[in-house]
């Protein structure tokens, strides 16, 4: 091979991880001449409504995946957390590069993190999964929606509109905002989404010849993590109207831990559990973690929104 097309989004932060992957891949294999298809997304076009309120899965992927189940590109580079936990026909996750900084971050001009915030403050996100968290511990804070790639949301927390934003640390740092990080959100805090801070690349599972080439970039503990953490949102079924968070970490060499959450907007209900085991088995553990939270609770939660 020596041309390989790379269909991604025109956002900063998927350009950064396109171009990343594109240098990446130039280093290992010297000759080869790596192209960057930039399109655009639906989820790019619809910039005023929460996302949580569109409802489609897949928003920020599908135009990517059809360019190259037609051909018109051999690879789509994404950040996990937007893949859908299901592919399209022939279609799949080649690649899993080492993750980056998986936490999400607390950003602000004035408070140093969300214990300094006063009564009321103003926070935006649009995650529902934030929200549920930062309500859980803080039912004073204000939660405004914020949407818009990264630079536009840190505008607007410059222009005022918030005491504080929450972003991920890992898109922050690739565009180099980390200064703009006054503290990360632990675990125990605000769980992050499952794929959060990873960078996957997808292809036709059939096209062997990009498959071999792409192997160089592929990070096996990274891949345990977060096939752990898909598996449990796969079992869930929980689109993105339900707070659900998902975070594997290598315990040893061989073991990982995964902890999971689903909650309620309002942030009154939480349910978590965690578990580990043979890293081997991370799909396994993702699915029975997944029937843990569901018998203890978050069943209902599901219910009372998708009625089924
Ligand atoms: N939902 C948008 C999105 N998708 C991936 C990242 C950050 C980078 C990553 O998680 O790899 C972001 C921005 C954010 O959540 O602040």
């Amino acid at each position: 091979m020596t041309e390989l097309r790379i269909a991604t989004r025109k956002s900063p932060l998927a350009l950064w991880q396109a171009n990343f992957v594109k240098q990446q891949l130039e280093q290992h294999h010297p000759g080869l001449q790596v192209t960057l298809i930039p399109m655009s997304t639906q989820g790019d076009k619809i910039l005023d409504t929460p996302l949580a309120k569109i409802g489609g899965k897949g928003l920020f992927v599908k135009e990517l995946e059809q360019a190259i189940l037609e051909n018109r590109a051999d690879i789509a580079v994404h950040s996990m957390k937007d893949v859908p936990v299901e592919f399209p026909d022939g279609l799949g996750l080649a690649v899993i590069c080492e993750r980056d900084n998986p936490y999400d971050a607390f950003v602000s001009n004035r408070f140093a993190g969300i214990h300094e915030l006063p009564d009321g403050a103003v926070v935006g996100t649009s995650s529902l999964r934030r929200q549920c968290q930062l309500r859980a511990q803080r039912p004073d804070l204000v939660i405004r929606d914020l949407r818009g790639n990264v630079n536009t949301r840190l505008a607007k927390l410059d222009a005022g509109d918030y005491d504080a934003i929450i972003l991920a640390a890992a898109g922050l740092r690739r565009l180099e905002k980390a200064d703009r990080i006054r503290s990360l959100l632990p675990p125990e805090y605000s769980l992050p989404a499952n794929g959060q801070g990873a960078v996957g690349i997808e292809c036709r599972l059939n096209d062997t010849a990009t498959l071999t080439l792409l192997a160089s970039l592929e990070h096996a503990e990274t891949r345990y993590c977060v096939l752990a953490e898909r598996a449990m949102n796969r079992t869930l079924q929980g689109g993105c109207q339900v707070p659900i968070g998902a975070f594997a970490e290598m315990e040893d060499n061989d073991h990982l831990w995964l902890r999971g959450l689903v909650g309620s907007v309002d942030g009154k209900q939480i349910i978590r559990g965690d578990i580990s085991g043979p890293k081997e088995q991370a799909e396994e553990l993702g699915q029975l973690l997944a029937e843990q939270l569901l018998v203890q609770g978050a069943d209902e939660i599901l219910r009372a929104v998708y009625g089924a």
